[in-house]
């Protein structure tokens, strides 16, 4: 049977799906696969339902395996990510907030993993997962780009122990691609990837664990979002119209009726420029409060501001996030952004609880 599935396989590897130069199969479409008498079927899997090619797809597998393998009927089952899916929940894990950025570049892993730090020095058990496909900057960021995590043994399965720096639990698709190759990530795969950190990650008990998202608003976040129960989302931005317009992007795909994804807040990133030598001057050289405005316009907490700082590019640059100094302005800004972060979390908890208990 298994000679049978690869040579099933090795036909429909010649369907590539439209637009890109990559197969159904190594796009991890093709799923289920069963042959008998004449007889073939199996599970294309799609990101969404409106895909213009499910058509055009299924008619190349079907012509193809009929042509060259002789088959008679073959049966394709549709399916679609977020049919399949049951979000992932985690019994040790009480939250899982994704951080997300309509617009690339306004420093959502920046944000993200000093927020995970700072939560960590207010004495949260942290988990951070980097799924920024496009590109993974955890491993540069924590400084641990040379960890290549190991599996362990736990309760009879096989688990990734995560890297551990800085108090906080981290695993980044940078430990296991070559950032390079992950940009023509498709859905199906990006979700795996996804789920194996997640689900497959040895995380046990944790306070937050925080997912780093690709910049946008793609289909793929779509699927990401689906892969997980996430408990909210924050929205990185910083202050002017392009990114907060994407921003607002973003804020509709959580609230949107098929997600419903809480959305904890807006972080303002790069909110104003602070020279060192002048510490106590501000320069609003995106606009000020933009984020705040729009937080005020949709009902929505503002949870941080971070200011333009050298050292906080630095931290990234060399493995060492600011928060990781307390005592700092721009620690005490991440502190305050975690305290901030926590309390909506626990407040939207309460919200979801109240609603329920009503119905
Ligand atoms: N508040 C800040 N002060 C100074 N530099 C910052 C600040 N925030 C981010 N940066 C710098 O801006 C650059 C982009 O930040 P980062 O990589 O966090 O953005 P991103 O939104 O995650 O990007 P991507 O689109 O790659 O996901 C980095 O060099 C980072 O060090």
């Amino acid at each position: 049977m298994q000679e049978i599935v690869k040579e099933i396989r090795d036909v429909l590897s010649e369907v590539k799906y439209p637009g890109t130069s990559k197969s159904i199969v190594a796009l991890d479409m093709v799923q289920n696969i069963k042959a008998e008498d004449g007889k073939v079927d199996f599970r294309l899997v799609f990101q969404k339902s409106n895909d213009p090619f499910v058509g055009t797809v299924r008619k190349k597998c079907e012509s193809l395996l009929k042509e060259k393998l002789g088959y008679t009927t073959v049966e394709i089952e549709t399916v679609f990510v977020h049919d399949l899916e049951k979000p992932l929940a985690l019994e040790k894990v009480k939250h899982i907030v994704a951080v997300s950025s309509g617009k690339g570049g306004v420093g959502k892993s920046t944000v993200a993993s000093n927020l995970a730090v700072a939560l960590a020095k207010l004495g949260y058990k942290v988990g951070l997962v980097d799924a920024d496909i496009y590109g993974p900057s955890m491993p540069k960021m924590f400084g641990c780009e040379d960890a290549s995590p190991y599996m362990v043994e736990v309760g009879g399965k096989e688990l990734i122990e995560p890297v551990v720096k800085y108090g906080v639990k981290l695993l980044s698709i940078g430990f296991f691609v070559d950032p390079d190759s992950a940009t023509v990530w498709r859905g199906p795969m990006a979700s795996n990837a996804l789920k194996q950190m997640v689900e497959g990650g040895f995380w046990d008990e944790l306070d937050f664990m925080l997912i780093d998202l690709p910049p946008g608003t793609s289909d793929i976040h779509l699927t990401l979002v689906q892969t997980v129960a996430l408990s909210g989302a924050i929205v990185v931005s910083t202050p002017q119209q392009v990114a907060l317009a994407d921003a607002v992007k973003g804020i509709n795909m959580f609230e949107s009726p098929g997600i419903q994804v809480p959305v904890l807040g807006l972080v303002e990133n790069m909110s104003w420029f602070t020279p060192a030598e002048l510490p106590d001057n501000k320069y609003y050289i995106f606009g000020k409060e933009g984020a705040k405005k729009l937080a005020d316009e949709k009902g929505l907490r503002l949870l941080g501001q971070i200011p333009i700082v050298q050292s906080i590019m630095e931290g990234g640059e060399n493995g060492s996030p600011v928060a990781l100094d307390e005592d700092s302005v721009t620690g005490q800004a991440f502190i305050e952004l975690a305290r901030n972060v926590a309390h909506a979390v626990d407040e939207t908890g309460e919200t979801a609880k109240r609603v329920r208990v009503t119905k």
